[in-house]
């Protein structure tokens, strides 16, 4: 199972400390320093998503560390650039129903647009499903559009049900 990394201190969970694997891409929980390593410009390729303050980075990063194990972002470190390639997070709802059962949510999944097409994304959703499962969930859930439907089932998601939204 991931552990988020404790807002200033090193940890050594998975992915930590190990040296990228063959496609050159080390994937590893998100870090304080991915500020500088281009995290801002990865979302920006999900949903418009100007960049932040450090300071309001830094809060936001403790607020989640502060959710420990319940709320994971990994990222894809590329070695050759020390550049994020991609990145992910898999939060865990807990339910009454299903005798207090988990569930795992994965949301905002992206791979840059020059590193996509290598098997990135697929590897980082595996990562985030290994975690949910390892958490104790009962399933992991997701919204998409219908575009990208081909590729959550190549991760093993099977369609289910209809997302409705409502916004503010
Ligand atoms: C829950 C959410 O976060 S939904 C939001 C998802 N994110 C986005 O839409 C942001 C923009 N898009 C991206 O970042 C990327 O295109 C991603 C994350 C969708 C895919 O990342 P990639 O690294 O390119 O995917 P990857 O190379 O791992 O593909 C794995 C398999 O899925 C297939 N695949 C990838 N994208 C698609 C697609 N849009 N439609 C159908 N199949 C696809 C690949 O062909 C590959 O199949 P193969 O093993 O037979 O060759």
């Amino acid at each position: 199972m991931e552990r988020p990394r404790a807002p200033v201190a090193a940890e050594a969970g998975a992915g930590a400390g190990a040296g990228a694997e063959g496609d050159g891409y080390t994937i590893r929980p998100l870090e304080l320093t991915d500020l500088s390593k281009g995290f801002f410009d990865l979302l920006a390729q999900l949903s418009p998503s100007p960049p932040l303050s450090e300071e309001a980075f830094r809060a936001r990063f403790a607020e989640l560390a502060a959710l420990g194990a319940d709320h994971l972002v990994l990222v894809a470190e590329e070695a050759a650039t020390g550049r994020l390639a991609a990145a992910g997070a898999v939060l865990v709802e807990r339910k009454f129903i299903r005798r207090c059962g988990l569930v795992g949510h994965l949301e905002d999944v992206v791979v840059d647009a020059g590193a996509r097409g290598r098997g990135l994304g697929e590897r980082l959703v595996r990562r985030l499903v290994e975690h949910a499962r390892g958490r104790g969930c009962y399933k992991v859930i997701l919204n998409c559009t219908s575009e990208l439907k081909g590729f959550y089932a190549k991760c093993g998601f099977v369609e289910k049900n209809v997302q409705m939204g409502l916004y503010f």
